[in-house]
């Protein structure tokens, strides 16, 4: 049985540089944000984020997390059902401005978590854990597919958004309510309609640096964009996230937890912070 990459001690995240010789790169995510250490930088524009919720396409198990996929792609095939022409969406959903120049296209968000409140998130704040991270995955539209752009390092735009432990947010919701059809790993649903704007807190304020994806192949193309303010999550809000399998039917049952990679060396990088 293939011993994949994981979250446990035998595949975790010290083992990866072994198949992923990334994982000791020049520009590695996540990282610790020293907010005093980063420097403002009044050039930055404010986030335009464009979410067209008709966009929404499922919610998956992966194995090491769970996802809402957005269609992100205009061939046909994925438009046509029968030999009746669909019309091609005519937008899609859009990250622009902030650090970023061009159009990059939302391709699916997920989230990382811990085994309990102390833990969780990827980056940290003065090497504060928060409980749960959301990553907002975005392409830069320059390049014709999201594969081709994780290549390229300027190729993907990440938002980051911390989630504390509070009140029930009540716009997780219809994504916690949709778990239950996908407790183990390879399940997934249809998941329509969700609009991720509806997950972000009323601040845009972000900090920014040039980074990579957190997990395999830990490609180097990612422009991190990390928002100032949390949104809240409840305790029990947090044990449903627990209540999810890394493993198959049919495997011994492994809850999916902990699935957050430690901050990596900054190695000489600027954080930039969008506010004062
Ligand atoms: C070329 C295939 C890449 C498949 C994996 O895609 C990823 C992996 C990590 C992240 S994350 N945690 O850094 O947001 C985003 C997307
Ligand atoms: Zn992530």
């Amino acid at each position: 049985m293939s011993h994949g990459w994981g979250y446990e001690p035998t595949n975790g995240p010290d083992t990866w540089a072994a198949d992923f010789p990334l994982a000791n790169g020049p520009r590695q995510s996540p990282i610790n944000i020293i907010p005093k250490e980063a420097h403002y930088d009044p050039s930055l524009k404010a986030l335009k984020i464009r979410y067209d919720p008709s966009n929404t396409k499922g919610i998956l198990n992966n194995g090491h997390s769970f996802q809402v996929d957005f269609v992100d792609d205009t061939d046909s095939s994925s438009q046509q059902t029968s030999t009746v022409p669909h019309p091609v969406i005519l937008y899609y959903t859009t990250l622009t401005g902030g650090p970023i120049s061009g159009v990059y296209r939302l391709k699916q968000f997920h989230f990382h978590w811990g085994g309990s409140d102390n833990r969780g998130s990827e980056h940290t704040l003065n090497g504060i854990k928060f409980p749960c991270e959301l990553h907002l995955v975005h392409w830069n539209t320059k390049y014709p597919s999201f594969g081709e752009a994780a290549e390229k390092p300027d190729g993907l735009a990440v938002v980051g958004v911390f989630l504390k432990i509070g009140a029930a947010n009540p716009r997780l919701q219809k994504v916690l309510d949709a778990l239950d059809a996908i407790k183990t790993k390879g399940k997934q649903t249809t998941f329509a309609n969700f609009d991720p704007k509806t997950l972000l807190p009323g601040s845009l304020d972000y900090w920014t640096y040039e980074g990579s994806l957190t997990t395999p192949p830990l490609l180097e193309s990612v422009t991190w964009i990390v928002l100032k303010e949390p949104i809240s999550i409840s305790p029990a809000q947090m044990a449903k996230f627990r209540s999810l399998l890394f493993t198959g039917d049919g495997e011994a049952p492994c809850y999916m937890v902990d699935n957050y990679r430690p901050p990596q060396p900054l190695k000489g990088r600027l954080v930039r912070a969008s506010f004062k």
